[in-house]
């Protein structure tokens, strides 16, 4: 099975997911000079008023709050978008300690964690995993994270994470609404990618959000007690579960902002 070890991590998920070599990956190293504002690109509208947060469990690769995606509740709409996307699940992506741990980089800077809110084309298709495998299926929100002052948002989640200490541990986790873990600004970039673990389908429109969130050092190490490791199993901590940036091959970066 895949994961973010020396023999089963990114560089070899290409054996079982030939995709990884594929002409649209991510994620990619956004280099803002090279990016091209688009004055037409309207603003994205989040909303999340009614949050319907059902679950947090441990997947053995990341942390996930999985929702009830049974209406158009929790949607995003707008920008680069044709339809409303409607809201299955956010997770997390992080390093070992300080600032490296995000899978996109903003011109070779990297930060110390990326938060993804993952959206499906409802409109369009019957299930997540109908949308997963069509090129305008998912809208992925990607957040990134820098240390600094605590994160007031982020404590629900920081204190919910001994719950799901190993590999295929879940918890009741309702009520919890990712709008206050979204920046001031939604200036973004936006980009035609797949998904950043197995199977990388190449299915999801990237909206990258130029401005960070701010999370202390001690949140930070709350999810370095996580583990990728079931409750029977030798200890590995869960930490620097990040694919690197992947080549561009031609692509447009779009900027929502000049
Ligand atoms: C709920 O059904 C599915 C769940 C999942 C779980 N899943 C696996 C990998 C994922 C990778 C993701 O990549 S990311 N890091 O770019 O957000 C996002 C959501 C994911 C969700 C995948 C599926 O098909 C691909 C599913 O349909 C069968
Ligand atoms: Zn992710």
């Amino acid at each position: 099975h895949w994961g973010y070890g020396e023999e089963d991590g990114p560089s070899a998920w290409h054996r079982d997911y030939p995709i990884a070599q594929g002409n649209r990956q991510s994620p990619i190293d956004i280099v803002p000079a090279e990016t091209v504002y688009d004055a037409s690109l309207p603003p994205i509208t989040v909303a999340y008023d009614h949050c319907t947060s059902v679950s947090i469990a441990n997947n053995g690769h990341s942390v996930v709050v999985e929702f009830d995606d049974a209406d158009d509740r929790t949607v995003i709409k707008g920008g680069p978008l044709e339809d409303a996307y409607r809201l299955k699940q956010f997770h997390f992506h992080w390093g070992g300690k300080g600032c490296h741990g995000s899978e996109h980089t903003v011109g070779g800077k990297t930060y110390a964690s990326e938060l993804h809110l993952v959206h499906w084309n409802a409109a369009k298709y019957k299930t997540f995993g109908e949308a997963a495998a069509a090129p305008d299926g998912l809208a992925v929100l990607g957040v990134f994270l820098e240390t600094g002052e605590e994160h007031r948002g982020l404590h629900k989640i920081t204190d919910a994470l001994y719950r799901v200490k190993f590999k295929g541990s879940t918890a009741d986790f309702r009520g919890f609404n990712p709008k206050c873990l979204l920046p001031n600004s939604l200036n973004y970039w936006t980009y035609p990618g797949s998904l950043t673990t197995p199977p990388l389908h190449e299915s999801v429109t990237w909206i990258v959000l130029k401005e960070p969130i701010v999370v202390s050092e001690k949140q930070m190490g709350k999810f370095r007690m996580l583990l990728f490791s079931g409750e029977e199993e030798d200890r590995k901590r869960m930490e620097n579960n990040f694919r690197p940036p992947q080549p561009l091959k031609g692509r447009r970066v779009r900027a929502s902002f000049n």
